[in-house]
């Protein structure tokens, strides 16, 4: 069942057009990935999406309602969430103050039950819970961070390369993660990721992005077959 989607999204920059007409469909419960090379247009779109930069035309639904104009914090209230690729965390806080202030919506009682759910989905955060932030590595900030997104009992997570920098088997981590996400509390989740063979293994659909519009767009199989896709994973083709 589709919970979010975008019609003809167009966002400029001056006279560039950063997105040129883009359309997504993201179905609730599954993990929709953004692929496509470097300044395609994947942050833009996220970040359009959240709010966070004015579109020039488009639509935006979000269960049937138009949100192209509601700023983020009120996204934020419809359980939105957008994980930035950096500055995501609180770095002055620690990780126990960011937990709780991702839930200063909720009332106390919910806070204390959301960040227990976060902590069995990321226990690497329960010896650092005194930490400041701003001293975590960067697979430990990836997790609060997505500790956040669950305290906040996200319902559609936007994740902007969050493997950006990691090592592989770091990476390898927040892809289970992102899985559990999905399985495990049915979070929808739209991802951008470089690395995108992986990313397309735990996808469920997913969207080439090639100078600001979707160059084609499938099941994450389709994709994973699809004779550009190959060549695009292969370097043979920039697309
Ligand atoms: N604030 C801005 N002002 C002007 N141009 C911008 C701005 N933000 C992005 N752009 C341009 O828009 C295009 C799309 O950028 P974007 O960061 O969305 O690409 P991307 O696909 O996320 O790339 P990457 O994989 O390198 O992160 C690029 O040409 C970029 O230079």
């Amino acid at each position: 069942m589709e919970i979010l989607r975008t019609e003809n999204i167009v966002k400029c920059f001056g006279e560039f057009r950063a997105l040129n007409g883009v359309s997504i469909s993201v179905n609730k419960g599954d993990v929709t990935l953004i692929i496509g090379p470097n300044g395609s247009g994947k942050s833009t779109f996220l970040k359009t999406l959240f709010g966070l930069t004015k579109i020039y035309s488009g639509e935006i639904i979000f269960k049937d309602k138009n949100i192209a104009k509601v700023p983020p914090h009120q996204k934020a209230r419809m359980k939105i969430a957008y994980l930035p690729q950096t500055n995501n965390v609180f770095a002055n806080l620690t990780v126990e103050e960011n937990l709780k202030i991702a839930g200063y919506v909720l009332d106390k009682d919910k806070v204390k039950e959301r960040i227990e759910i976060a902590l069995d989905v990321f226990p690497e955060l329960k010896d650092i819970l005194k930490r400041k932030a701003g001293t975590l590595s960067g697979g430990q900030r990836q997790f609060l961070a997505m500790g956040m997104a669950l305290v906040r009992d996200a319902e559609v997570l936007m994740l902007d390369e969050p493997t950006a920098q990691l090592s592989p088997k770091l990476a390898e981590v927040i892809f289970e993660k992102i899985i559990e996400m999905r399985d495990e509390f049915g979070l929808t989740i739209l991802l951008v990721e470089q690395n995108a063979k992986r990313a397309l293994e735990i996808s469920d659909n997913g969207y080439m992005f090639v100078s600001g519009r979707v160059a084609f767009e499938g099941t994450a199989e389709e994709l994973l077959n699809h004779e550009k896709f190959k060549e695009y994973s292969l370097g043979i083709t920039a697309i």
